[in-house]
């Protein structure tokens, strides 16, 4: 990308989206373009050509998309699995008849099979069966993967696909019913403490482990793969390490500065057992986090107190 390059920033308020705009803004671009789904809803593609022929973006980063947590996930399914096929193969068709130079989608690493080895390498995908909590979602994901690589192979064009592992940061969701774990407990050990309650109600068995990648450190990434890797291989994006959700849900009661008891309600899904990345490809590539899970959390509950 140069610095005057026309740049599509999809779902730019999102938590993805957001970082990745404040990241492209410090780096000095300077021609982005952004709609917010009530200017631009992306699940329609009449509307979707309109802009691409407006607009002609040059470089896509589709960082929009239905997004939840376990519980949304599971009860939405037909939410996510019908939005995000609708939202991603409008933009990446569009972005193909209307000749963009360069597309980066974003997956998710929900895409790899419930009990595959650990770490996840990209080579395990569709090797076993999903996480039927997001399958949905998941399916969706992977024909998102497959449409890249189809274009890349019939119609030559340049697209790349990026599976992080979950997120965290400024312009997360802090919805109970629909967030993901780390905004939920910031939320609920927030308020537990503000109330003075004595305990706070985790889900599931706090068993599940989990990998954490703070918003900017994953912009940083796409950024920097959209500058310098191309090809139709998908790249894992994570920081190489886990932790339990008891052992993350005692990382935020400290920092929150929180003194009551912790309960788990086992009454909610635990979902995938494990999903550790292998990020021995995105290393090699010469990228690397460096937010750590302290500083991370740290920052996140500031913006939240703030916000
Ligand atoms: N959060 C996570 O832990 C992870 C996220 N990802 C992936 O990253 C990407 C972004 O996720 P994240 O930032 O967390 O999600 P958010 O929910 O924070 O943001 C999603 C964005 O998509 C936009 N959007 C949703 N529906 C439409 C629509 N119909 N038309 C136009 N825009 C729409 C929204 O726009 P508006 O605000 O204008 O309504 C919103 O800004 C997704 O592809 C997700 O799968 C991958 C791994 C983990
Ligand atoms: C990014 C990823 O996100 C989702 O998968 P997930 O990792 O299972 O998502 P999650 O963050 O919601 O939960 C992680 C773990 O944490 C536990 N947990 C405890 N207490 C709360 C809680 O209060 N809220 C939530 N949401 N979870 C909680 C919860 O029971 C589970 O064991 C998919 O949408 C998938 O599609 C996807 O891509």
């Amino acid at each position: 990308m140069n610095k005057n390059s026309k740049i599509y920033v999809a779902g730019h308020r999102g938590l993805v989206g957001s970082a990745i705009l404040r990241n492209l803004q410090k780096e000095g671009y300077e021609n982005l373009v952004l709609r917010t789904s009530k200017e631009l809803d992306l699940r329609e593609k009449n509307q979707v050509d309109t802009f691409f022929a407006e607009e002609r973006p040059e470089y896509i980063f589709l960082a929009a998309a239905k997004v939840g947590g376990i519980v949304a996930n599971n009860e939405f399914p037909a939410d996510f699995i019908r939005d995000n096929l609708l939202i991603q193969t409008n933009v990446i068709d569009a972005s193909y008849r209307y000749g963009a130079t360069k597309l980066l989608f974003l997956g998710s690493t929900c895409i790899y099979p419930k009990m595959a080895p650990q770490p996840l390498k990209e080579e395990y995908l569709l090797t076993g069966e999903l996480e039927p909590t997001n399958e949905p979602y998941a399916i969706a994901k992977i024909a998102g993967i497959k449409m890249c690589q189809s274009y890349n192979r019939q119609y030559g064009t340049k697209y790349i696909s990026v599976m992080p592992t979950n997120l965290y940061g400024p312009e997360d969701n802090f919805d109970l019913q629909t967030s993901h774990v780390l905004p939920a407990l910031i939320r609920k050990f927030h308020e537990a403490k503000e109330s003075n309650l004595p305990f706070v109600e985790v889900w599931g068995t706090g068993t599940p482990l989990r990998e954490f990648l703070y918003s900017e450190d994953l912009a940083d990434a796409c950024v920097y793969l959209m500058n310098n890797y191309s090809s139709d291989e998908m790249v894992n994006i994570g920081v190489g390490h886990d932790l339990s959700i008891k052992e993350l849900a005692e990382k935020i009661k400290a920092v929150v500065g929180y003194t009551g008891e912790i309960k788990f309600d086992k009454t909610k899904p635990d979902g995938t057992p494990r999903k550790l990345v292998d990020v021995t490809k995105l290393n090699s590539l010469g990228w690397k986090a460096t937010t750590s899970m302290d500083e991370g959390l740290t920052k996140a509950y500031q913006w939240f107190l703030e916000n």
